[in-house]
This record gives structure tokens, C-alpha cells and sequence, in this order.
């Protein structure tokens, strides 16, 4: 029998995003979380743990006996809320780090589609999805926004694996009616409208109040679906204003040549022949759309992004492995476009978000180099991509993301290696990280993100609930 949740005490320190620009340091300070997994109290200010539980738990009327708590071990170790993808293929996971020298046309066709249409096979589906969950959340991923494939059965499976491992996600049937093999597509847009909605049925009965896995609207992108298909999904995301949707934008310079091709105003009715134009003329353009990439937006599109509420979803990790461009991080916030990061799993090599915070550091770098020095991202900013920014790419600001009451708590303890007087580590032997003891919080916190990875995750929670735990 399942044991019933309890409420927690967490001790130690917390750092998390305060804006984008800032990380704020919580030290000596308590979190109880309740048994729904909300936040209910932070207090900073206590010497230990259980001088921490003597003042907090007559006030929030719990006994000690129904506490857990959980204490940091040392200045090496703390919490920090739980990393947000918003952009990746539960599908593709077999194939990372095999992509060759391809771009993404021919990517799509030679690694991509034969993987995604071969899990059709319920086992197969079954493995797959069973392990990126695991590994997501291994490396801190408390929620994901997932694509799954056209396939309805093994798209339901994928949401029924999250629910029960306890992850949080937005989980998509992939939309596409055209340019993919015969053996891998929706047979027509009333089709696909119609695999949709079985979908969409299936994730709201096994989660009715969305407390961790809904439906997303997932139209692949534009030269996958016809017309027909797009004006279906808009009609649809007009019709259930509660769902988000997701898709790609302007990743690759042949990719907006194509939809150019295909989406011609006098087709769509729309003002220009711009890719965030065909959205718009579909009615997908809104505030609960995330879309990934968005490389190559011209200033137009980027308003017309911020004016419509619609997120970007930068996933830098894939837009170096498959040649895709360097997308302008800062210029788009300027803009006023809400931003998060995306592993983008398998264009993207690695399942992790802090692989992703390391590569959006990076390339914003190499963003400077073409001559605009403040394209530069700081630690803290990208820290926040990877949680508040995130949140609100993925419709959750405000109820995950941070440390604060009334949000639900999603977070990762990590531990970083420290150095004893002889030059051993303490602990943490295998990691990568290693802490001497005289480094500022801000650098440690620089260490953990240019050097860590799963290692450093010792454990992860989503919801109050303890869903991974690093062994040894
Ligand atoms: N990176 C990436 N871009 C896409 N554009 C359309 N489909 C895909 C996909 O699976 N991955
Ligand atoms: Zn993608």
C-alpha cells in the first residue's frame, strides 16, 4: 500500500530566481511543504533544523511525528526549484547524439521519422518512454513538454507513464498530414483532428484536474500539416482556450524557404509571407503557444510574437548539432517575448536542462562575437530560463518555478563535490564538481552550471513528492 503523503520540512539553502538578472540566497532557512505538495511557510533566520521545526510547526498546527524533514549536509549542497523543459521528443530519445553532419530537412527524414513511426509498437513505446522519464528526471527535469508521435495509443502511454512516475508534463499526439512518408502520417486533417481529441480525452481522464499531465496542441510545424489541418487545430485552440499548444518556428533557413513555398499569402490571407504570419492566419499564434527554435525571426515576426503573448522555446544544444543558427536570446526578451530553454531531444544531444543553460551561455557568447557584446547571458539568466522563464513558457508561472508560498514544490537537491585538506574529495567522488571551500555562492553556483550534470542531482520532488533519488 502506497504511503499518504506527508508534509515536509526542508532545512538548509535555497537559491532560486528572483528576476532574471538576479538569484537570491536563502540561507538557514526553512520550507514546509504540505501534503498537497504547496508551499505553505519559507522562513530564513533559523540555526538547525529542528530549531527551525520548533518555531514553524505550532504555527502551521502540524505535530512533529507527522513531518518529514530534510536537511542540507553542508555548504556544498542546496535546493534549487526543478529544471523546466519546454521542449523536447520523448520519441527520439534512442536517437541522441546520432545526427551526423545533417541539417533538418534531412535529419527529419533519415533519423527522425523511421525512429518515431517505429513506436507504433506498444513495447517498444513502453521502454522508451519509461527511460526519458527517468533520465529527465535524473537530471532535475521536474516538468517537460513533450512530443510524442502520431501514434495515439503510445502518445496516451507516454502521459500515463508521467502521471505514474510522478512527473509533470504537457504531453502532445504529433500533428502531420503531408511531406513525411506514407508510413508515418495522419491519413487526413479530419483525421488527425480526430486522433487529437482521442488523445486529448484519454490525458484529461487520467488527470481530470491537470494536477501534473495535460493535453498540448501539437501541429509539428507548418510544412507537415495542410492547411485544412491548421485551420482545424486553430479552430480547436479557439474552442478549448484552456489548451496550450506547441510547435516550431524559423529553426533552419531551408525549413522557411519551404513554408514560403507552401504558405503563400494569397493561401492563407495572411499580411506577409513571414512563418509566424502562417501561424497567425491559423489562429495559432496566441499566448498559450510555445514554439521552439525561432532562429531566424525577422524584427516583424518577433513583434508580432511579443504582441500575441506567444513564448519561445530557445533550445541552443540542437541549434548547434544540427547547424540550425545561433537564435538571439537577449533580443528576443528585449523584444518583449517571454523565453525558456528546450533540450529539444534528439536534435539536441543531451536530456539535460543545465546542458542547455550551459550551451544558451555559450552561444550567446558566440552571439557577442558577431558584434553585439551584450548578447551575452549570465549565469543567473540562464538559471532562469531553465526554471521561472521556463514556467511561464509552459503556462505554470507562479506555480512552479520558485521558492515561494503558495507555489507547489518542484526542486532538486544538489550536492556538489568538496575538496578535503589533502586534495581528496569528501564526497561526491565520481562528479565533476569540486568545491574547495573558499569559492562565493555565485561561484558555486558558476561551477555547478559549466561543470555539473546528473551526478550533482541527489534527489528531485515534483509536487511535495520524492521522484528520484541519485543511488550511492
Ligand atoms: N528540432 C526539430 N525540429 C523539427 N521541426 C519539425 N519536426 C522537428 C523535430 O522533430 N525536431
Ligand atoms: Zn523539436
Amino acid at each position: 500500500m502506497a504511503t499518504p503523503p506527508k508534509n515536509k520540512l526542508f532545512f538548509g539553502s535555497f537559491v532560486h530566481s528572483k528576476t532574471l538578472a538576479e538569484l537570491e540566497y536563502l540561507h538557514s532557512t526553512a520550507i514546509a511543504v504540505d501534503a498537497t505538495g504547496k508551499i505553505v511557510a519559507v522562513e530564513p533566520g533559523h540555526a538547525t533544523a529542528a530549531a527551525a521545526a520548533e518555531a514553524l510547526l505550532p504555527k502551521l498546527g502540524w505535530a512533529a511525528g507527522d513531518v518529514d524533514t530534510v536537511a542540507t549536509k553542508s555548504d556544498s549542497h542546496f535546493f534549487f526549484p526543478g529544471f523546466i523543459d519546454t521542449h523536447l521528443h520523448a520519441s527520439q530519445y534512442p536517437n541522441v547524439g546520432i545526427f551526423g553532419n545533417s541539417t533538418l530537412l534531412d535529419w527529419l527524414n533519415t533519423y527522425t521519422f523511421p525512429l518515431e513511426a517505429s513506436l507504433a509498437d506498444p513495447a517498444k513505446a513502453r521502454k522508451v518512454y519509461t527511460r526519458v522519464i527517468r533520465k529527465t528526471l535524473a537530471h532535475g527535469t521536474t516538468t517537460a513538454a513533450y512530443y510524442a508521435t502520431v501514434d495515439v495509443s503510445s502518445t496516451n502511454l507516454l502521459a500515463d507513464l508521467c502521471l505514474a512516475a510522478g512527473q509533470r508534463a504537457l504531453v502532445g499526439r504529433v500533428c502531420m498530414d503531408q511531406l513525411s512518408p506514407a508510413y508515418y502520417r495522419d491519413e487526413s486533417p479530419a483525421a488527425a483532428l480526430a486522433s487529437t481529441l482521442a488523445s486529448i480525452a484519454h490525458i484529461e481522464s487520467i488527470d481530470p484536474s491537470a494536477s501534473l499531465v495535460r493535453p498540448v496542441l501539437t501541429p509539428r510545424f507548418a510544412p507537415s500539416c495542410s492547411a485544412p489541418l491548421l485551420k482545424g487545430l486553430g479552430a480547436l485552440a479557439a474552442d478549448r482556450p484552456d489548451l496550450p499548444i506547441q510547435t516550431h518556428i524559423s529553426e533552419n533557413k531551408n525549413e522557411i524557404a519551404l513554408v514560403k513555398e507552401l504558405f503563400p499569402p494569397s493561401s492563407t490571407g495572411a499580411p506577409d509571407d513571414s512563418y509566424s504570419s502562417v501561424y497567425d492566419a491559423f489562429g495559432l499564434l496566441t499566448e498559450r503557444t510555445i514554439l521552439a527554435h525561432g532562429v531566424h525571426l525577422s524584427e516583424v515576426e518577433a513583434e508580432l510574437i511579443a504582441k500575441r503573448g506567444a513564448k519561445v522555446s530557445h533550445c541552443p544544444c540542437s541549434n548547434s548539432a544540427i547547424t540550425s543558427g545561433a537564435a538571439r536570446v537577449r533580443w528576443l526578451i528585449e523584444k518583449g517575448v517571454t523565453c525558456g530553454l528546450g533540450t529539444d531531444m534528439s536534435g539536441g544531444y543531451s536530456p539535460s536542462v543545465l546542458e542547455a543553460a550551459r550551451h544558451a551561455a555559450l552561444v550567446s557568447r558566440h552571439v557577442a562575437m558577431g558584434g553585439d557584446d551584450k548578447a551575452k547571458l549570465t549565469v543567473e539568466e540562464v538559471l532562469y530560463l531553465a526554471t521561472r522563464g521556463g514556467a511561464d513558457v509552459v503556462g505554470l508561472g507562479g506555480r512552479v518555478g520558485a521558492f515561494e508560498v503558495g507555489m507547489e514544490w518542484d526542486a532538486q537537491l544538489v550536492g556538489l563535490g568538496t575538496v578535503d585538506a589533502e586534495g581528496g574529495a569528501v564526497e561526491e567522488e565520481d562528479g565533476n564538481v569540486d568545491v574547495f571551500g573558499w569559492e562565493t555562492w555565485e561561484e558555486r553556483i558558476a561551477k555547478w552550471v559549466y561543470n555539473g550534470d546528473d551526478r550533482n542531482t541527489r534527489k528531485v520532488w515534483v509536487k511535495g513528492r520524492l521522484v528520484h533519488e541519485r543511488k550511492g
